[in-house]
């Protein structure tokens, strides 16, 4: 069974973060492993508290099962100061991490921060150079690039922009765009581009987490990036169909098995 990793946030409600990415792991077949970088109170409503887990910490997770398991693919989610990013980064080159998949966590759907903003910054200094792919939302590539995105033209020159800023490859997502949810990927060559008309709903919450759970979970089944991109892209587009509501806000996304 191929393994994969995720280095994120726990979401107290299960919707996103930590959660999100096991159940996704589970769902495509692949045996799940977590490090967890932050601990969040969270519900369907918004998030009311985060407490870090200390860098050293972090760093003991990651060597413990890099130095046990070989691990076919790892996905990195909230990663909220620059400590944790420059540990994240450090250990990543020191075991050769392969299949590398960075969603650049900044702020909930309620609108709290996931990250310090002087984090972004050594976020694309140290985790962007390392990544094969990054997952940018509207928002974050705006964050990244410092300028506003709102077609699929912009997309795409955010795409390049932000592989000229050292990751093999960037997929920007089109979950906030006026339209079909449309995602311009660029790997360094060509653009490739994932359409799918929008589903009405408002119960969204961790789409972004799933969506990169299920690249990396489909590149460590031996999957290029563009066939895992369209798988993962299929199944986000069908548990956010299957979507739900838990609570009194924002409902997640169903998880559905897929056996390979
Ligand atoms: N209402 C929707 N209908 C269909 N696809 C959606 C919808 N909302 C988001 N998506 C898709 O879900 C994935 C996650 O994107 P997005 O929601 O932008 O991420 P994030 O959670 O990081 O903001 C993308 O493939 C996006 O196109
Ligand atoms: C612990 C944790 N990590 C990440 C997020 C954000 O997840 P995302 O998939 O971008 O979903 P929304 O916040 O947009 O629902 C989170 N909320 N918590």
């Amino acid at each position: 069974m191929r393994k994969v990793l995720t280095i994120a946030g726990s979401d107290s409600c299960g919707g996103a973060g930590i959660q999100a990415d096991l159940k996704t792991f589970a769902a495509l077949g692949t045996y799940g492993m977590s490090v967890i970088t932050a601990v969040t109170a969270q519900n369907t409503q918004g998030v009311f508290a985060v407490q870090e887990i200390a860098p050293e910490m972090v760093a003991k997770q990651i060597s413990c099962l890099y130095e046990d398991i070989v691990i076919d693919a790892v996905k990195i989610g909230m990663v909220s100061k620059t400590e944790i990013i420059k540990t994240i980064a450090r250990k990543l080159k020191e075991y050769q991490a392969k299949n590398i998949v960075v969603d650049p966590v900044m702020i909930s759907k309620s609108g709290y921060d996931l990250m310090h903003p002087e984090a972004k910054e050594e976020l694309i200094r140290t985790l962007l150079p390392v990544a094969d792919v990054v997952t940018p939302n509207l928002y974050e590539a705006q964050v990244i690039l410092e300028r506003e995105i709102t077609t699929v033209e912009d997309m795409e020159k955010a795409a390049r922009d932000i592989v000229a800023l050292g990751p093999k490859s960037a997929l920007v997502k089109g979950g906030h765009l006026r339209g079909n949810a449309v995602d311009v990927l660029y790997d360094g060559e060509s653009f490739t581009y994932y359409d799918q008309e929008r589903i009405a709903t408002t119960n969204t919450h961790g789409t972004g987490c799933t969506y990169s759970s299920a690249i990396a979970a489909h590149l460590a089944r031996g999957l290029s990036l563009k066939e895992a991109v369209q798988g993962a892209k299929e199944y986000i587009t069908g548990a956010i169909l299957n979507s739900f509501s838990i609570g009194k806000g924002v409902g997640p996304t169903h998880h559905f098995y897929k056996y390979y």
